[in-house]
Order: structure tokens, then C-alpha cells, then sequence
């Protein structure tokens, strides 16, 4: 668990439009990875080359390398759903099976994977998800009944029990807070800072203050200019990205001057 991701002078494309150009990054194991920028400037494209999701819009593609502690995710023999089983994501809404119950979206993936299991291994797996979800204590009086009836932040949570579920590696976050309350927002932040002890977790935001909360390291993207693609302009501790950051850009964008 918890694998370290070298990214090296990734191009990505869709079709002929080369939407990020020339990113290289570290994303260190057991931390929280943020990365900031204006609209537009490829921080959820780039968050999807790392799990191969990218390349399920017809013609895009990547050049250039992501590593996985040394493994090449783009190498001829991988196979792009394997890849998606180590690296899991939690999207921008949360979408639960909406018909399924809560026990059967939290095994959801599992299944899919073929795995076969006593149920007595399913129901330990159900329950040791949805604690680290911290939904346990909710739920646990209504596994059978359906996903949907849940809150958004509830169902947020339960996406991210169906996640781990699977035991993966890495855990991408798309603005996984974006459609849910102050008080949902804090559990899953709460939820960030307990995860990162096992998983490498990285996470875009619109949201300053929740890099500036949850993170360790924070990378600021931004498009060079208007017409250009998207880039990375400097990644570091995110201490430093929000009182001294070594880019003036970056500097503008932490400080409101624009985005
Ligand atoms: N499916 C797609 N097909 C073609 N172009 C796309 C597609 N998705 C995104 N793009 C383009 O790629 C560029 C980067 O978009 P992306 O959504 O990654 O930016 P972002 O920084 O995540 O933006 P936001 O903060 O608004 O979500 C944009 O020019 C966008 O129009």
C-alpha cells in the first residue's frame, strides 16, 4: 500500500489539442498531494493520466512516462483496468449505484475484480471500509437498504469505502468536496488526514483553504497563456506554496489577484 508516483515530461493530448504540456512530479507515498490552478489549465486531466482514466475519451492518449514505485503504468504489456484497481478515484459528485444497497457498493468493485469470498470475509471487508470511510456508526443499521437514501456527504463517504475497498494504492480525489455542506466537507477532510497514513492520496481543489488544510505538498498549475496548454508552475511544501512561493504567478493565484 501507499506506492510512490514519478511523473516525467507528460504531454497530454486529446486528439491533436495538447491540453498539459511537460509535467514532471514526485508524489511522495502516505501524504496528501493538492493541486491548485485557474479553470481550465488541466488539473483533473493531468489527475486522470494517473490512473489511465485519461484514455477512456476516444483519441486521447499521453507521451512521456508515470512510474509507480519504478513500474511503468504506460508500458505495452499493462493492463489499463489493473492499473485502475491499484490507483482508485473519488469523483466531483458522488455516485453511488443509486438501486444497489449500501453493502453491495462497498463490495461493488471487489466483485468486479472476480474475487470470490465467504461472506463472513465480505461482511469483515464491508465493515472495515466503511470504518475507514467513517461511516461505520451510520450506516450499520441499514447496510441492506439502497445507496441513494444516503446524504451527499454519506454518500461521499460511501464512495470512498467503495474505494479502498479494493485495497488500492494510490487515491485520486477530483474536488471531491465541491458538492457537499461545511460540515460533510470536514469529515472528508478529517477523513483525508486518517487516509493518508495508508494510502498516497492526491486531491484538486478550487479550494485554498482546504489545500492549505489537508495537504503536504501543493503543486499550482496554470495555462503559460490563453490558447497555450496547461503546465505545472512549481510544486512544494504547502507551507511554502502559501506564505513564500518562488513563482510570482503562484504568488498572484494563492493571494486571490486572480483565477
Ligand atoms: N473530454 C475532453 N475533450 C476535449 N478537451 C477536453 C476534455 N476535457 C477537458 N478538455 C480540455 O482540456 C483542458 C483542461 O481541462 P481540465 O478539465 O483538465 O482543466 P481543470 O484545470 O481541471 O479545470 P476546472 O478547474 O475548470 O475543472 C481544457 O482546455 C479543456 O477544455
Amino acid at each position: 500500500m501507499a506506492k510512490r508516483i514519478e511523473v516525467k515530461g507528460l504531454d497530454i493530448y486529446y486528439d491533436k489539442f495538447l491540453a498539459v504540456q511537460g509535467v514532471s512530479m514526485t508524489i511522495e507515498p502516505r501524504s496528501v498531494t493538492a493541486l491548485i490552478g485557474p479553470s481550465g489549465c488541466g488539473k483533473s486531466t493531468f489527475l486522470r493520466t494517473l490512473n489511465r482514466m485519461h484514455e477512456l475519451v476516444p483519441k486521447a492518449r499521453v507521451a512521456g512516462s508515470v512510474e509507480m514505485d519504478g513500474h511503468d503504468l504506460y508500458a505495452p504489456h499493462v493492463d489499463p483496468v489493473a492499473v485502475r484497481r491499484h490507483i482508485g478515484m473519488v469523483f466531483q459528485r458522488p455516485n453511488p449505484f443509486p438501486t444497489m444497497s449500501i453493502y453491495d457498493n462497498v463490495v461493488a468493485g471487489v466483485r468486479l475484480n472476480n474475487k470470490k469470498m465467504k461472506r463472513s470475509e465480505m461482511d469483515a471487508l464491508v465493515e472495515r471500509s466503511l470504518r475507514a470511510a467513517n461511516l461505520w456508526d451510520e450506516v450499520k443499521d441499514r447496510l441492506k437498504r439502497p445507496g441513494s437514501g444516503l446524504s451527499g456527504g454519506q454518500q461521499q463517504r460511501l464512495c470512498i469505502a467503495r474505494a479502498v475497498a479494493v485495497q488500492p494504492d494510490v487515491l485520486l480525489m477530483d474536488e471531491p468536496c465541491s458538492a457537499l455542506d461545511p460540515i460533510s466537507t470536514q469529515a472528508i477532510e478529517d477523513l483525508m488526514l486518517e487516509l493518508k497514513k495508508d494510502y498516497t492520496i492526491v486531491i484538486v481543489t478550487h479550494n485554498m483553504q482546504q489545500a492549505a488544510r489537508v495537504s503536504d505538498v501543493t503543486g499550482f498549475f496554470n495555462l503559460r497563456s490563453i490558447g497555450e496548454p496547461g503546465g505545472l508552475v512549481e510544486m512544494d511544501d504547502t507551507t511554502k506554496i502559501f506564505s513564500t512561493p518562488s513563482n510570482q504567478a503562484t504568488e498572484d493565484y494563492v493571494s486571490g489577484r486572480f483565477g
